[in-house]
């Protein structure tokens, strides 16, 4: 039996997913695996028991993704599962920077009890009045599931799309619309462009990518959007960059105590993911990913180990191994198995960084000395018996 802690509210479509050999647990010491959203996982003790993460979602900066892989314990997120709830609010997101919506809703409320409101309307509506998007150049970068869909969905809406992103994969290249210029350095972004988008992970190279010196590079008036993380962007920069009209508008899709109240700035509370669709399809990729993990210990999507996959088992036994990516441990693994006179019929080896991931199926199964050998080479995380 697995047993399963949800850290966040997890869709009901991907926990029914689980099948009579999983049970779900409050105490995050008794789990096997976990299942989280946006819960910051940094301070929390990990239970030596631990397996898995499954991030339900694309961004992973509230998870340690190396004490994690430390201890043997692979993390996966769902690449693309909620792009497209995303894309739709970033779409929102420029119109609402575009026509003062909001600021116009706003006024209606203040107004419900006046009778005159509808006479009134024609006369305040100028105060509300804006620019179409169509015509105007959005710069996008990072164009991974996100930012593709939204170059493609913004060129449809009539923009003049420019992307950028040194380490674009090559399905997302395949997937983007040939009318989208093509960026070599992101100055050109900073100096064409009347939007701007960012759509890249919260990584040391990218923290607060957006500051002073490259808003100066900016067109004045720029409208900026970020739904990707707030510490991309240095918001006591944008704040001051939003009261002097260097930046029109700043949409973000993260509240906290510097942008909540900032002039033109356009907070929303978290919602790029928050649809019914992208729940439930995180939460379905997500429980798919840990189960082939648990059963099976193949490995799709992680972040923090390879890619690893053998489909099922159909020999007498299977090990996983989760060790540090160094010299001879292959060796050291199969002199341990043929020592125990067992025969290996299958075998993979991957690596991703300092971590690596080893399935070996043998012709018969290993006795407890057989692992606990192996348990003991320097270099060894975690060892399991998977059959
Ligand atoms: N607001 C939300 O609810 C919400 C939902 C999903 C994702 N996100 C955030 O958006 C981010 C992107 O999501 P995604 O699904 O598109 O991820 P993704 O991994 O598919 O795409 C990220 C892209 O950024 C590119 N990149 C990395 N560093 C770069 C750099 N320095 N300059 C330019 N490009 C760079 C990568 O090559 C990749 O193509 C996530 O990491 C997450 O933080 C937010
Ligand atoms: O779980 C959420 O609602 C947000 C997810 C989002 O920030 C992500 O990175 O996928």
């Amino acid at each position: 039996m697995f047993k399963y802690k949800c850290l966040n509210p997890i869709a009901g479509v991907g926990l029914e997913l689980f099948n009579n050999k999983y049970d779900k647990c409050e105490d995050v010491n008794d789990a096997d695996a976990i299942l989280v959203r946006s819960a910051s996982m940094h301070d929390m003790e990990l239970p030596d028991t631990l397996e898995a993460v499954a991030r339900a979602g694309a961004g992973v900066n509230n998870i340690p993704l190396d004490k994690c892989a430390d201890k043997g314990i692979v993390v996966f997120n769902t690449p693309g599962a909620n792009a497209n709830g995303v894309k739709e609010l970033v779409l929102a997101g420029l119109l609402l920077a575009s026509r003062d919506v909001v600021g116009g809703i706003n006024w209606v409320q203040s107004e419900r009890a006046n009778e005159d409101i509808a006479k009134l309307t024609e006369k305040e509506k100028k105060n509300f009045a804006g620019c179409e998007i169509k015509g105007k150049k959005l710069g996008i970068i990072g164009l991974g599931a996100i930012g593709v869909l939204v170059a493609n969905a913004a060129t449809h809406l009539g923009m003049e799309v420019y992307g950028y992103d040194p380490y674009i994969s090559v399905d997302a290249a395949w997937n983007l619309s040939r009318s989208i210029k093509h960026i070599q350095a992101v100055e050109d972004i900073y100096k064409e462009c009347d939007y701007i988008t960012i759509h890249v992970p919260l990584l040391d190279a990218t923290r607060k990518m957006i500051n002073k010196e490259s808003i100066a590079k900016m067109k004045d008036g720029v409208v900026v959007l970020n739904f990707a993380r707030d510490l991309l962007v240095e918001e006591t920069d944008m704040v001051e960059a939003l009261k002097n009209g260097k930046v029109k508008r700043y949409v973000s899709d993260f509240p906290n105590t510097t942008m909540a109240g900032a002039k033109n700035a356009i907070v929303i509370p978290h919602l790029g993911a928050s649809t019914e669709e992208s729940e439930d399809n995180c939460a379905m990729m997500a429980v798919k990913e840990l189960m082939d993990y648990m059963e099976n210990g193949n490995i799709k999507n992680s972040v923090n180990y390879p890619a690893c996959d053998m489909g099922e088992c159909i020999h007498a036994c299977r090990i996983a191994i989760n060790h540090r990516n160094v010299k001879n441990m292959i060796g050291q693994f199969a002199s341990v198995f043929g020592e125990a006179d067992i025969n290996i019929a299958n075998m993979m080896n991957a690596s991703k960084g300092d971590f690596a991931y080893s399935l070996f199926d043998l012709e018969k199964a290993a006795p407890e000395e057989v692992i606990s050998r192996i348990k003991t080479i320097d270099g060894v995380l975690k060892v399991r018996v998977i059959k």
